[in-house]
């Protein structure tokens, strides 16, 4: 640990405010080598130095259409009545070389971008000419018709018509692009007409990703839960959100929390990147040390920013072993507070590097869904989803602004970027906004489009199949009682419920269905259980659903009705079930323990065990609805999801499950 001690630890008493974070950064040399790549590879990179044409374009004077090359004279007060009548003297095509040349009174049949024989200054498209002999009018103006060929001209043309001269496309010598071009296919069409093989393009910053903790793992490797092991994801959202601001991102391998196996990683990516972006150790804790490293080895710029997530975020710069330095960001633990501070303060300072333009950003203006409380004297990036009230073909009903809600789980969750359309920034000053209020919505990018339909509430497989099949619905599974609560608060367009709801909201019922609901157990249930009672009276192991599930309050309904029945109390027999208390958030997990030995029973649906090949035993039927807000019945996504329930295809194949059909 390098001696480093309790009172080591870092305090965040004096945060910089964002504007000395971006000018921190703004600080860092962030420019990589300039370099040069294939044509094929050059896409999206940006030119590092002017490119003047080599030569012309085209290189020779190019026939634009299939027809004849004439001396435009020859054609002069030709019409379709009185044509010109010429003598056909060879013929010249596309990558030959032409072997006549066009005297008076003569033409050359020729195809689109063949050479312009000598002599000839014009083309008469096909489709204005006929052979003569099939016109049977030869006035003797053709002389020359020793191979029998006379083309009756039909109109006038003049000197140039349907001719392309050389380097009327580009001249050499001409401007043909400046530094700072960022290469799409249309500046690869015209460096592929020079016959640029090889294009100079600025380098992209290289930036090496060092991700720390004990805990991480890499995708693709087993994971041990029981030693609090996680999947990596700052390394691979890092190094996507580089290569999408135009730098080059390194995976380095994971450091533990260890300064000394720290201090030898970063000084390793100092020496080979232009900047190094580490993730985690940032903050409080004894073994969150970075700082102290970059303090050591480089330059600590900064520590501590007053945003809301990211907090603890560093800047500096580290050594390097040929004399130099590479700049350094290092990036809160958490994912969006990595990814938040990522896309708010490196990534412009990437793109500039690498020469890519501002993206655009896209704000949109909507109202506040639910009132939020703020009030840490941090600016606030707070994750919100868009709802456009009306739906996705007419305007937005009422004032016409989308609704706008708060999609935040917390700085550790990954679906809190996910479920979000964009951020609201929050003024450090501001504590409260108000149910109703305007706020502006800057969209993670401008391509972002809300969902057409928000659903909350209970989680299910013949749900899950019905959302399948709408056009990007965006469904919350907040569990039956919250999903009343929201659709009460009036803002998603459909609630899901399974089991009674006890408080009334005012809803339509767009259908529903029933599954039949009980206990998960081993396959051919070994422990031979037959109902709840074994539950309450042997020692296995149970595995629940959350308090919000409707699964839940079956559960709870039939405890209830069994201690009634036993005379004994509901709270003993509760307390009687080993692992009444451990509890999973989706309808599969409890199964999923069984299945992977970590619980005798758990509590799930008969289509679980089917799909997973477990054993069951029912205790009941419960009814799955699908409530619609009132005011959004008209709305084209909820009409669709009306109409994918009355079909019931998404009840086939499950087991237990059943069409009730609407109410
Ligand atoms: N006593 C205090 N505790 C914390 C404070 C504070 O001021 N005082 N700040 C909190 C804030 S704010 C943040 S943000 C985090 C930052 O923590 P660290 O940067 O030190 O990061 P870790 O502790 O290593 O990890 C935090 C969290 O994130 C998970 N993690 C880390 N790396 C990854 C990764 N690559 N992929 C996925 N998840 C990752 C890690 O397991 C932890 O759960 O500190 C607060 N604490
Ligand atoms: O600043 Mo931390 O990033 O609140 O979550």
């Amino acid at each position: 640990m390098g001696g480093i001690t309790v009172s080591d630890r870092k305090q965040f008493r004096d945060l910089a405010t964002p504007e000395a974070a971006r000018e921190a950064i703004a600080s860092l040399e962030l420019t990589g080598e300039p370099e040069s790549v294939p044509l094929t590879e050059a896409r999206g990179r940006v030119l590092a130095e002017r490119i003047d044409a080599g030569r012309d374009v085209p290189g020779f004077d190019r026939a634009s259409m299939d027809g004849y090359a004439v001396r435009a004279r020859d054609t002069f007060g030709a019409d379709e009545a009185e044509p010109a009548v010429l003598a056909r003297v060879g013929e010249v095509h596309a990558g030959e070389e032409p072997d006549v040349s066009v005297d008076p009174g003569t033409c050359v049949e020729i195809s689109t971008g063949a050479v312009m024989p000598d002599g000839a200054d014009a083309v008469v498209m096909v489709e204005r000419t006929d052979p003569a002999d099939a016109v049977g009018e030869g006035d003797g103006e053709g002389e020359n018709d020793s191979d029998g060929d006379r083309i009756a001209i039909r109109t006038t043309v003049a000197p140039g018509d349907h001719v392309m001269l050389a380097g009327a496309d580009i001249a050499a010598g001409a401007r043909a692009l400046g530094p700072g071009t960022r290469l799409t296919p249309r500046e690869i069409g015209l460096l592929s007409a020079l016959g640029v093989e090889e294009v100079p393009v600025r380098g992209r910053p290289t930036v090496g990703i060092v991700s720390t903790g004990d805990e991480l793992v890499r995708p693709g490797e087993p994971l041990s839960d029981d030693r609090g092991e996680i999947y990596d994801v700052n390394s691979y959202t890092i190094a996507s959100a580089v290569e999408e601001a135009g730098g080059s991102a390194e995976l380095y391998p994971h450091v533990g929390d260890d300064y000394e196996e720290m201090e030898r990683l970063l000084s390793r990516a100092a020496d080979e990147c232009d900047l190094v972006v580490s993730s985690g150790s940032t903050s409080a804790s004894a073994v969150d040390v970075i700082y102290r490293v970059i303090e050591r080895r480089g330059e600590l710029l900064l520590h501590g920013v007053a945003v809301k997530p990211g907090k603890p975020m560093l800047v500096g710069r580290l050594d390097r072993e040929d004399g130099g330095e590479s700049a350094y960001v290092g990036l809160p633990g958490y994912p969006v507070s990595a990814l938040t501070i990522f896309r708010t303060f490196l990534a412009p300072a990437l793109r500039e590097a690498a020469g890519l333009p501002e993206p655009e950003t896209a704000t949109v203006s909507g109202r506040l869904a639910v009132e939020q409380r703020h009030g840490e004297g941090r600016l606030r990036f707070l994750p919100v989803g868009l709802l456009e009230a009306g739906g996705d073909t007419e305007t937005v009903v009422g004032d016409g602004y989308p609704l706008v809600y708060p999609v935040d789980k917390g700085s550790g969750a990954t679906t809190s970027l996910v479920e979000a359309d964009g951020v609201v920034a929050i003024d450090p000053d501001t504590d409260y906004l108000d149910a109703g209020e305007r706020v502006e919505v800057e969209l993670f990018s401008p391509d972002v489009r809300p969902p057409t339909l928000l659903g909350v509430g209970e989680d299910d497989p013949a749900l899950n199949r019905l959302l399948d099949g709408l056009d990007r619905p965006r469904y919350l599974p907040v569990g039956t009682r919250e999903g009343v609560r929201r659709l009460r608060d009036g803002l998603p367009d459909v609630a899901v419920t399974a089991g009674p709801v006890r408080r009334s909201v005012e809803a339509v019922d767009l259908g529903g269905w029933t599954r039949e609901w009980g206990l998960v157990v081993p396959r051919n249930n070994p422990d031979d259980v037959q109902g709840l009672v074994d539950l309450i009276e042997r020692e296995l192991r149970f595995r629940n659903r959350t308090s919000d599930a409707g699964l839940r309050t079956a559960l709870e309904a039939e405890i209830e009705s069994l201690a009634d029945e036993r005379g004994i109390d509901r709270e003993e027999a509760i307390d009687a079930i080993d692992g009444y208390g451990l509890e999973s958030r989706a309808f599969e997990s409890p199964a999923r323990a069984v299945a992977g030995g970590d619980a005798d029973v758990g509590l799930g649906l008969r289509a679980t065990a089917t799909e997973l090949e477990l054993g069951f035993v029912p205790i009941g039927i419960q009814e799955v609805r699908v409530r619609a807000n009132p005011e959004r019945t008209e709305k084209p996504s909820v009409a669709r999801l009306e109409s994918a329930l009355a079909a019931d295809d998404h009840l086939l194949g499950l087991d237990g499950f059943d069409s009730t059909g609407g109410s």
